[in-house]
């Protein structure tokens, strides 16, 4: 499976911390910047990895900023994304199953690395439910069409 990733300065350390992780775990990984820790735009990345995952060039992905709220946001906007922001383990495992969310977001100065690590874990292994779930996303993603 290929995981898009983005993040600004601010997501720049963390960024690399779970590149690490999902190459141990056996993921292929599309780095779509930045490269280091020099102060950018935080939609100039995200929007890329969204786009990545919109179009199927990549089957889920990962963006970080410093708080994870900016580039959760830039990801929402690009049709077919739900991405979440997600700092406990409970909520990514529930944002995969219920609401099948295709990317996750963190920030690298709201969590440490190793929360973040058992987030993103929990987040790549939960399986999406279904069922009655299917519905809400219906709903949900026919609103990009209003
Ligand atoms: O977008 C954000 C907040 O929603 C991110 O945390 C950014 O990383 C942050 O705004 C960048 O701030 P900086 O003062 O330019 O480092």
């Amino acid at each position: 499976m290929k995981i898009a990733v983005a993040c600004d300065h601010g997501g720049f350390r963390l960024k690399n911390v779970l590149i690490e992780e999902m190459k141990k775990m056996g993921y292929e990984i599309e780095d779509f910047g930045t490269y280091s820790e020099e102060s950018c735009d935080y939609p100039d990345y995200a929007s890329k990895a969204a786009k990545a995952v919109a179009s199927g060039e990549c089957e889920k992905g990962v963006v970080v900023c410093g708080t994870g709220i900016g580039v959760s946001i830039t990801c929402n906007k690009v049709d077919g994304i739900r991405c979440a922001l997600c700092h406990d383990v409970f909520s990514a495992k529930a944002t995969r199953a219920h609401n099948d969310a295709n990317m996750l977001a963190m920030g690298q100065r709201v969590i440490g690395e190793g929360l973040a690590v058992e987030i993103l874990k929990a987040w790549l292994t939960t399986d999406f439910e279904g069922g009655r779930h299917v519905r809400r996303i219906e709903k949900m993603m026919a609103l990009e069409k209003e």
